[in-house]
C-alpha cells in the first residue's frame, strides 16, 4: 500500500503542471495517498508520472480511485475494454487525436472532469503534448471583458469531431464510432465556469466544439471566439510534457486545456485514455 506522506509534487513550470515523484500507481493507492494526489491535481491542473507500468486493468483501476469511469459517446474504446480508448498514430498519419487546443468531449451536458492519459509506444523525439492553465485564461481578462462575458453561454457541438463525414476515419488510426443514424449532440456550457472543488473561474471555450455564444450568430461570435481561445493557451499560461514510455499526464478538464503535437510524423505512437465522469458546467 502506498502512503501518502511519501509524495513529492514538483511544479513543472510557474503556471500549471506538477509532476509527482515517489509513487507507483500500479499499486493499490491507499486513502491519503489519493487525496495527495487529487490536491496535487486541483493545485497544478495536470499532474504527471513517469516510469509506470499499467496494463490497461491498472490503468483503469488507477482512474477509478478518482471517480467513475466515463465512457467517450463518440470514440471507439478498445475491444478488450470499451472504457479504454486506444490513442494510435501510425507513421505518415494525416490526422491525430486531440490536434489543436481544446478540453476534452465538451459537447456533451456534463463533460468529463478528466482524463488520465498513458504512454505505451513513444517516438524517440517529438509528439509532446501541451497544456493550459484556464483559470490564468480567464483571470487575465481586462474587468471589462469579463464582465460582459457574465452569464454568456456558448454552443458547443461534436460536428466537427463526429460529424457523419467521418473525414476524421480515413486519415486517422484512432477512429470515431461509424453510425449512419448520427445527429448531433450540442449543449450550451457558460463561457466562464465556476470549478466545483476549488471554486475558481476558468474559461471555458475551444476551437473543436465552440460554435457560437447563445442568441448571437457563428459569424457574429467568431471573432471574439477566436480572440478567447487563443488567448486561452498564452506561453505564460501553458506546459509541454515530453513523453517517454510509461509517463503518465492526468489533467482536470475543468480547468486545463491541452493539444497533441503533429511533429512525429515518422515514427508510430501509441496512447491509452481513460476518462473519468463530471458535472455539468455551471
Ligand atoms: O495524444 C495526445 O497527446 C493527446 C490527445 C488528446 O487530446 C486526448 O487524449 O484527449
Ligand atoms: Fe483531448
Amino acid at each position: 500500500m502506498q502512503n501518502g506522506s511519501n509524495i513529492v509534487v514538483e511544479p513543472v513550470t510557474g503556471a500549471i503542471g506538477a509532476e509527482i515523484v515517489g509513487v507507483d500507481i500500479s499499486r493499490p493507492l491507499d486513502d491519503a495517498t489519493v487525496a495527495a494526489l487529487r490536491q496535487a491535481l486541483l493545485d497544478h491542473c495536470v499532474i504527471f508520472f513517469r516510469d509506470q507500468e499499467l496494463d490497461m486493468a491498472g490503468l483503469k483501476a488507477f482512474a477509478a480511485r478518482f471517480g467513475e469511469i466515463f465512457l467517450h459517446p463518440n470514440i471507439l474504446g478498445s475491444k478488450a475494454d470499451p472504457a479504454v480508448i486506444e490513442i494510435i498514430r501510425q507513421p505518415g498519419e494525416k490526422r491525430i487525436v486531440g490536434e489543436d487546443w481544446h478540453s476534452d468531449t465538451a459537447h456533451v451536458a456534463a463533460p468529463p472532469m478528466g482524463s488520465v492519459l498513458y504512454g505505451v509506444d513513444v517516438p524517440p523525439y517529438g509528439g509532446d503534448t501541451l497544456f493550459a492553465n484556464q483559470y490564468l485564461a480567464y483571470e487575465t481578462l481586462s474587468p471589462g471583458l469579463k464582465r460582459m462575458l457574465e452569464g454568456v453561454r456558448a454552443l458547443h457541438s461534436d460536428r466537427d469531431v463526429a460529424g457523419p463525414a467521418a473525414e476524421l476515419n480515413a486519415n486517422r488510426s484512432t477512429k470515431v464510432r461509424e453510425n449512419p443514424d448520427w445527429r448531433e449532440t450540442a449543449h450550451f456550457h457558460p463561457v466562464v465556469r465556476t470549478h466545483p472543488e476549488t471554486g475558481r473561474k476558468a474559461l471555458y471555450v475551444n476551437r473543436q466544439t465552440t460554435m457560437a455564444f447563445e442568441h448571437m450568430t457563428p459569424e457574429e461570435s467568431r471573432p471574439l471566439l477566436e480572440y478567447l481561445c487563443r488567448h486561452a493557451h498564452r506561453p505564460e499560461f501553458s506546459c509541454r510534457f515530453r513523453w517517454r514510455r510509461g509517463s503518465v499526464a492526468f489533467w482536470d478538464n475543468r480547468c486545463a486545456q491541452h493539444t497533441a503535437v503533429h511533429d512525429a510524423g515518422r515514427f508510430r505512437r501509441e496512447m491509452r485514455r481513460v476518462q473519468l465522469v463530471g458535472d455539468a458546467p455551471f
